[in-house]
């Protein structure tokens, strides 16, 4: 049986990596991230057995890549890493690649799966550049070792037509792919075995609202273990605001985004080419724009420090429980439970009580005590936090985990 597993979270402002053992289910070993990619100060965080270190990084790290290595170098110098003392121990890297386009599920490496996804990865530029980046690192350095991609959006190929298709002309649509995809699924499908485990029912019985708020958001509807609908579409741009993401606003804002290109003449785009408003839109905006910080622990505060930290804590809310009450409608009000997960979705009790507070009158209480004392127990992946426990809906924390997820199909596939 092959030894050690690694398993590659590339995030938007984290990279997230996890040795595990080759078990049935996956034992991990040691787990390692970057955070604050996009903001300083930038934290390495190891762990392994009981041995936990956290720093600051003093080295610039500047991309999910530069993380990478980084994380490589730090683990492979650690002497009681003895399962992953050389490259030669580790037989399976797996990665997340949050675009997979029409890859309904996992795929190895090779030179034709790497060509494919290479031609869609302008379809998430926060995120497939730099995970491909990754994996062609491992190809080259790790030659001897198997490279399995897992799909952010393989968990919503299950979303029905209606709600896949935009209403703009087939002919287009289809020739260029142009539909909603869906992403976080890696994160949606450990979070719904989790919860189906928990709730002692059925995956194909379980129905649920979850929600993956980190750096990047999103939103999920699952009806009898399926995804049924997800704020995420095309690209990770849609749907709910994120650090530097704008999420959802009106197409033709980018038209009027300067005075000049208002003006809709030939010259008025010349300084705002299609991709600068990408850019724009997905590096220059979300609540980064409107208080110059990607951390929302400074944003999720009780005293803000000024209106714009307010006002960014008080646009995420409303556009959460805007979906929160269309997913209810659309799962005919049988929801099991409204699921909070995420770095932020996780940490923050504070938008768990704002989000919860304004919901209830779809039924959904919260336990001030057990929201504040939130997720500690790293090997309880999940927490009730409803008032009444036991009673539908419930509102739970599930600290979801990308890695053990990718780990746990690939042993038990591969
Ligand atoms: N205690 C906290 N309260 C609110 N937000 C937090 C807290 N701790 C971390 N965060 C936020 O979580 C986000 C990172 O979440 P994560 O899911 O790890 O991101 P990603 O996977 O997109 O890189 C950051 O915006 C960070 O500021
Ligand atoms: C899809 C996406 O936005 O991922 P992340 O939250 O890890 O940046
Ligand atoms: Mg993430």
């Amino acid at each position: 049986m092959p030894k050690t597993l690694l398993s590659v979270n590339a995030g938007s402002s984290s990279v997230k990596i996890t040795f595990y053992r080759f078990e049935r289910p996956p034992k991990a070993i040691a787990d390692a991230q970057v955070t604050g990619i996009t903001s300083s100060p930038q934290t390495f965080k190891y762990k392994r057995g009981s041995r936990e270190t956290k720093e600051q990084i003093d080295e610039s790290i500047n991309s999910p890549q530069d993380a990478f290595k980084f994380l490589l170098e730090r683990c492979f110098s650690d002497p009681e890493l003895s399962e992953a003392a050389s490259t030669e121990d580790i037989a399976y890297v797996c990665h997340r690649v949050v675009h997979g386009g029409d890859y309904s599920d996992a795929v190895e490496i090779n030179e034709e799966t790497y060509h494919h996804l290479t031609k869609i990865e302008n379809l998430a530029p926060l995120h497939n550049f730099p995970a491909l980046e990754i994996v062609r690192t491992c190809v080259q350095e790790l030659r001897h070792v198997k490279s399995i991609t897992y799909f952010d959006s393989a968990f919503h190929k299950t979303l029905p037509k209606h709600i896949r298709t935009y209403p703009i002309s087939q002919d287009i649509a289809n020739r260029n792919g142009l539909r909603k995809y869906g992403f976080h699924g890696i994160s949606y499908s450990f979070i719904l075995r989790s919860l189906a485990e928990y709730l002692g029912k059925d995956r194909q019985e379980t129905n649920l609202i979850v929600m993956h708020i980190g750096s990047g958001a999103s939103i999920c509807a699952i009806k009898n273990g399926k995804s049924v609908d997800t704020s995420m579409g095309l690209t990770p741009l849609a749907g709910l605001p994120g650090a530097t993401r704008s999420g959802d606003i009106d197409p033709s804002l980018v038209f009027h985004y300067t005075n000049e290109a208002g003006k809709l003449s030939p010259t008025s785009t010349k300084d705002m080419h299609i991709s600068i408003a990408e850019e724009i839109l997905n590096k220059r905006s979300g609540w980064k724009a409107l208080t110059g910080t990607t951390d929302f622990s400074r944003i999720a505060v009780e005293h803000p420090p000024s209106e714009n930290h307010k006002l960014a804590f008080d646009i995420v809310v409303d556009r959460i429980i805007g979906f929160i009450g269309s997913y209810f409608v659309k799962l005919d009000g049988q929801v099991d439970a409204l699921v909070f997960a995420g770095g932020i979705g996780e940490k923050s009790a504070l938008l768990r009580k704002a989000v919860v507070e304004k919901c209830r009158c779809l039924g959904f209480t919260i336990d001030e005590g057990k929201n504040s004392g939130g997720a500690k127990d790293e090997d309880d992946a999940v927490v009730d936090i409803s008032k009444e426990p036991g009673k539908s809906p419930r509102v739970m924390i599930c600290q979801t985990n990308e890695q053990f997820e990718m780990a746990y199909h690939t042993v038990n596939e591969f």
